[in-house]
């Protein structure tokens, strides 16, 4: 049986969050949170760059229910490296109300991908964050595509904001759906109708297979919680400019956080905030992610 220590300072998640206010809509998508182990049963990966807290799916599926929404979308995290197994498992004991996006290497077979498919896989993460993994070149990237755009399956990128325009000519050539995580991570004291939020902004607008996530107002803020003012309107511009092509997520169990630990249920109560009426929320919670993930392919 491994025994793992999370990091020293690790902030564990909020076993208590508060009832939002804000009620989701019927049907809603937490489109971004993952599973951590337990470590004793999904062993965390050798080459992983944090050891964090267990987050099971029962405790994902608890959550579900706490605040509100009808279903998730699991999202591979890299403490798991490209051992699905927990993230599987998770969607296996979900009765159909999670769907999943999977880390995959280039050397996976067909059988794999199709098991991966099966439990309700559908799409791959690629992560260019440092501090979380050692990127690598296009073509590695390039090969996996090649590999899973015959499933119909998807692409979610993680990157920093200055990675964007290193890697414009790669993120723009792609030629599946292409999600991206926490709308490209923009430093909210910059303007929003400034050039570094620009370009993330020109992304989507001259690319119509680019989606984001508007979530992590927790990572991104330096105002802080819990109403997290500064994210706001970045997260507000895309969904006022881009309603059928954002969704929301917790991000629970909020891994690498070191400023804080956010209540979910503060989380949930920005929604409103950020998608202002019915209809907008009903598209940022409901119709994209159902589209995307629970849609024919
Ligand atoms: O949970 C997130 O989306 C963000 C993460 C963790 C992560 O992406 C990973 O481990 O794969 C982060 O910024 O540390």
């Amino acid at each position: 049986m491994a025994d793992f220590q999370m990091d020293p300072n690790w902030l564990c998640w909020d076993p208590a969050p508060s009832t939002p206010r804000f009620t989701p809509p019927p049907g809603a998508v937490d489109a971004h949170c993952h599973v951590f182990g337990p470590g004793d049963v999904f062993p965390y990966a050798p080459e992983r760059k944090y050891t964090p807290c267990d987050a099971s799916k029962e405790q994902l599926f608890a959550l579900r229910d706490h605040l509100g929404f009808a279903r998730n979308v699991i999202v591979q995290a890299t403490c798991h490296g490209a051992d699905n197994r927990a993230l599987v498992d998770a969607l296996e004991a979900s009765e159909g109300r999670a769907r999943g996006v999977a880390t995959v290497r280039d050397t996976v077979t067909d059988e794999e991908l199709a098991a991966l498919d099966a439990a309700g896989v559908r799409g791959v993460r690629f992560n260019f964050v440092r501090r979380l993994v050692d990127p690598k070149p296009d073509a590695y990237y390039r090969a996996i595509i090649d590999r899973i755009a015959p499933l119909g399956w998807h692409v979610v990128i993680y990157f920093e904001a200055a990675d964007l325009e290193e890697r414009w000519d790669f993120f723009t050539s792609l030629p599946t759906t292409v999600v991206v995580d926490h709308m490209g991570r923009p430093d909210v004291t910059k303007p929003v109708d400034g050039p570094e939020f620009g370009r993330f902004v020109r992304l989507m607008a001259e690319h119509e297979n680019v989606w984001s996530k508007v979530s992590c107002p927790e990572r991104l803020s330096k105002s802080g919680p819990p109403s997290y003012d500064d994210v706001v309107p970045f997260a507000r511009t895309l969904v006022e400019r881009f309603p059928d092509r954002v969704l929301w997520g917790t991000d629970w169990p909020h891994p690498n956080m070191t400023s804080h630990m956010p209540d979910d249920g503060a989380l949930v109560d920005i929604i409103p905030r950020i998608a202002p009426s019915e209809d907008l929320q009903r598209r940022l919670l409901v119709d994209n992610p159902m589209r995307l993930y629970w849609g024919a392919r």
